[in-house]
C-alpha cells in the first residue's frame, strides 16, 4: 500500500536517452514512454519551430519538404545537437506529465555510455536540468543493462554484458555493484544500416534510404554464416537511370555487408575477455555473456559471439527495454547507495 502511494506521488524518473530510442521509467509505475529519438523542425522566415517529436517525427525521416528537417539529435550515443536534445527531453517529460500524475521538477537518473567524456556527461546533465529536472544523476548504460537483464550485479562474481544500441556498443564486466572492465565502441545498429546502404549502392548501383536499410536488417539480417537464408524485395533509386527499381536481396548478402562492424564487436568482446582479471574470467566462462539493446535482436548475433569466444551467449528478455528497466530498478535502489553512480560534476 505504502509502495503504491509512494509510486503515485513519485518525483523520480529514469531516462534511457538513446541514439535510436528514448525510454522513460517512472518510479513505481514502470516504462511509460518509448519513442524514437527524432525531432522534426520547421523553418519559417528564419524561425525554427518544433513540428513533431518521437514516433511522428521518425515517420518523416527522409520524407520532408525543404522547410522541414527531421533530425536525430544524438549521434554515436552522445548529444550532437544540444538545443534540439533539450527540446526533445522537454517534450517527452511533458508528455509523461500529461498521462501520469508527476509533480514538477522530478529527480532524474539518466543512462549514459560508459566511455562518455566529462564534457558529454555535462551536456546530458545540462539538457535534463533545462528540461525541468530538479536533480540529475547518471548511471553507466551497461550497468543499467545488466540490472535490467536480471543479472546479479551485487554478487562477488563476474558477469558480462554486451549492449548493442543504435549508436554505441557497450561491453562491461560487472561485479559487486561496480563496473570492473568497460569498453564502448562508437558503432551499433546505425552503422549496420549504413553498411547495408553502402553495399546496395556498390553491388546494385542503387540508392536506398536509412529506413529501408533498417527494415532489411530487421527482417532478413543475420550475423552468422550458418543461418537460414531469407530474401526480401526492395525498392530504391537506380543511380545510372535515375528511376526507382525493384530487386531482391538475400540474407547472405546482408551478412557480407555487415562484416566490418560485426568483426569490430567480436574483437572488442575478445579483448574484454583477455583483459578480465582471472577470477572474473573464470566466472564468465561459467555464466556466459548476456546481450542487450536492440542490436541483440540481429538474427544469430548470439551464435556468432558464442562461436568466436567458445562461451555460452544469451539474448536478454526484451533487449530493447533492458537499459530503461535497469535504470528504473537502479533508481529504486539509489537512495540505499548500493549502485555505483557516476559523478555529475
Ligand atoms: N530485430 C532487429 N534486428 C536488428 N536490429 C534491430 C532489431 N530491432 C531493433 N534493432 C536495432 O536496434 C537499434 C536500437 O536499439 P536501442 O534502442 O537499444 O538503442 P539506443 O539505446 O537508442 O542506442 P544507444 O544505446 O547507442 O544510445 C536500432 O539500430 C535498431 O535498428
Amino acid at each position: 500500500m505504502l509502495k503504491k502511494l509512494r509510486g503515485m506521488f513519485s518525483n523520480d524518473l529514469s531516462i534511457d536517452l538513446g541514439t535510436a530510442n528514448t525510454l522513460i521509467y517512472v518510479r513505481g509505475q514502470g516504462i511509460i514512454l518509448n519513442e524514437p529519438s527524432v525531432v522534426a523542425i520547421r523553418i519559417h522566415n528564419g524561425q525554427k519551430t518544433i513540428e513533431a517529436v518521437g514516433t511522428e517525427a521518425k515517420r518523416m525521416l527522409g520524407r520532408t519538404p525543404g522547410n522541414i528537417t527531421a533530425i536525430r539529435p544524438l549521434k554515436d550515443g552522445v548529444i550532437a545537437d544540444f538545443q534540439v536534445t533539450e527540446k526533445m527531453l522537454q517534450h517527452f517529460i511533458a508528455k509523461v506529465h500529461e498521462t501520469r500524475y508527476i509533480r514538477p521538477s522530478p529527480r532524474v537518473l539518466i543512462c549514459v555510455p560508459c566511455m562518455s567524456t566529462q564534457v558529454e556527461r555535462r551536456a546530458i546533465r545540462e539538457s535534463a536540468l533545462s528540461a525541468g529536472a530538479r536533480e540529475v544523476r547518471l548511471i553507466e548504460e551497461p550497468m543499467a543493462a545488466a540490472i535490467g537483464a536480471g543479472l546479479d550485479v551485487d554478487e562477488a562474481s563476474g558477469c558480462m554484458v554486451v549492449d548493442v544500441g543504435g549508436g554505441t556498443t557497450e561491453i562491461a564486466i560487472i561485479s559487486l555493484n561496480g563496473v570492473v572492465y568497460r569498453d564502448s565502441l562508437r558503432l551499433g545498429g546505425d552503422r549496420f544500416d549504413e553498411a547495408i546502404v553502402a553495399y546496395v549502392r556498390r553491388r546494385y548501383g542503387t540508392l536506398i534510404g536509412d529506413a529501408t536499410a533498417e527494415r532489411i536488417k530487421e527482417e532478413i539480417g543475420s550475423a552468422f554464416a550458418g543461418s537460414e537464408v531469407r530474401e526480401i524485395d526492395v525498392r530504391g533509386r537506380n543511380l545510372a537511370e535515375g528511376v526507382p527499381r525493384s530487386f531482391t536481396l538475400n540474407s547472405d548478402e546482408i551478412l557480407d555487408a555487415l562484416q566490418d562492424p560485426l568483426a569490430s564487436i567480436v574483437q572488442s568482446v575478445k579483448s574484454a575477455l583477455e583483459q578480465a582479471p582471472p577470477e572474473l574470467a573464470a566466472d564468465i566462462a561459467e555464466s556466459g555473456i548476456v546481450l542487450t539493446g536492440g542490436g541483440a535482436l540481429l538474427r544469430d548475433l548470439d551464435r556468432l559471439i558464442a562461436e568466436e569466444t567458445g562461451l555460452p551467449v544469451v539474448v536478454a528478455d526484451d533487449p530493447l527495454t533492458c537499459v530503461a528497466r535497469g535504470g528504473g530498478l537502479a533508481m529504486e535502489r539509489m537512495d540505499r547507495h548500493t549502485i555505483d553512480l557516476l559523478s555529475t560534476e
